[in-house]
């Protein structure tokens, strides 16, 4: 879908991207990186709308350096910045966009009609996009990157402005446009948490070089650390420490979350699993207390944990509860304007 090597974009005091080489396939690849990392670089190289310093790109097989066109006829684009026209409404921009794009009428109307609703927009539609809420607007942007019924479609920044409940509906719309009409996609967030539910393929940059690219089954993978959660009882207040003493005296390696300093992990306890062995043994151990098992699972890592503590440190630090949406610290001196 997507080749660069050694992609260079130099800008008078900064440089955007730095020898980036990447090859992504079909499916749904998310592009992570902090604010100022280079992602909205990328894209606008990877359409022609800008012409990288150094090294080649091709999209769809096609140069960006000479087939800006032809690439920008069969890729959608949502891009990061508010660009909507305020006084016309979604049904008259979007059909406006798909003429552009060189839909003869009839059609325009009809895949506009089809792509509005699939991305949840009804009756409103026909009101004046300036009155519509973010969530709204995105919708109306993400459908104007579909209306042409591209092979691939590029998302800068989808969620952006979006409360959890918004964010949560885009990414499903995200999932979908792939399983429901095999576009495949690249959309980029600096919210690592967010892809690992809605990607098969993650890519993480920062300051224009690439830092990792890899499946998101490789960075979530299970370790061989259960988490388990219990319940107190009026023999055991502190049902978890019982268990922590119950566990330490049987020979079993643990810790407690809440020494990783993490919030909420106080009554989680993280023990080292040898097998079938150790299911049963904390099995019988909390039966033998008289308190309730609320869970035991497999641990699983994280994206966020994998990329804090580096690819090859992969004995990363337990920790039972990961804020559902980890954020990259920011970056600093990144002020531009966007285009
Ligand atoms: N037209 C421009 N002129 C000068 N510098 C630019 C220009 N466009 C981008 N930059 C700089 O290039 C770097 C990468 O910017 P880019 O917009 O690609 O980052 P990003 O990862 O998309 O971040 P964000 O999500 O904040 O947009 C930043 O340091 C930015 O200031």
């Amino acid at each position: 879908m997507i080749a660069t090597e050694a992609l260079s974009k130099r800008f008078p005091r900064v440089t955007a991207l730095d020898r980036l080489s990447l090859d992504i396939g079909p499916g749904v690849t998310g592009l992570v990186g902090s604010n100022g990392a280079g992602k909205s670089t990328l894209i606008k190289i990877l359409l022609g709308l800008s012409p990288a310093t150094e090294g080649r790109a091709a999209v769809l097989g096609l140069d960006v350096a000479t087939s800006g066109a032809e690439i920008r006829e069969r890729v959608g684009y949502m891009p990061e910045h508010d660009c909507l026209p305020p006084d016309v409404s979604a049904t008259e921009f979007v059909v406006h966009m798909a003429r552009m794009s060189g839909l003869p009428a009839t059609a325009a109307r009809e895949r506009t009609a089809d792509t509005l609703r699939h991305v949840g927009l009804y009756e409103e539609r026909y009101r004046p996009i300036g009155g519509y809420s973010t969530g709204m607007k995105q919708r109306v942007k993400l459908a104007q990157a579909l209306v042409h019924d591209p092979q691939l479609v590029l998302l800068d920044e989808p969620t952006n402005g979006l409360d959890p409940v918004g964010r949560d509906e885009m990414l499903g719309l995200i999932r979908r446009i792939h399983t429901d009409f095999g576009i495949s996609v690249l959309v980029t967030s600096h919210l690592l948490g967010e892809l690992e539910r809605t990607c098969d393929h993650v890519v993480v940059i920062d300051g224009g070089a690439l830092l990792r690219s890899s499946s998101t089954s490789d960075f979530t993978q299970t370790t061989t650390t259960l988490a388990v959660e219990v319940t107190d009882s009026d023999a055991h207040p502190d049902g978890t420490r019982a268990l922590r003493e119950a566990l330490t005296a049987a020979g079993v390696t643990l810790h407690a979350a809440e020494e990783q300093g993490l919030p909420g992990a106080g009554h989680v306890l993280l023990v080292e699993g040898e097998g079938e062995a150790t299911y049963d043994l904390v099995r019988d151990t909390v039966a033998d207390l008289g308190i309730g098992l609320v869970r035991m699972e497999q641990r699983r890592h994280h994206i966020a944990e994998v990329f804090h503590a580096g690819p090859q440190e992969q004995q990363i630090q337990q920790q039972s509860q990961q804020p559902a949406h980890a954020q990259l610290a920011p970056q600093t001196g990144g002020g531009h304007d966007g285009n």
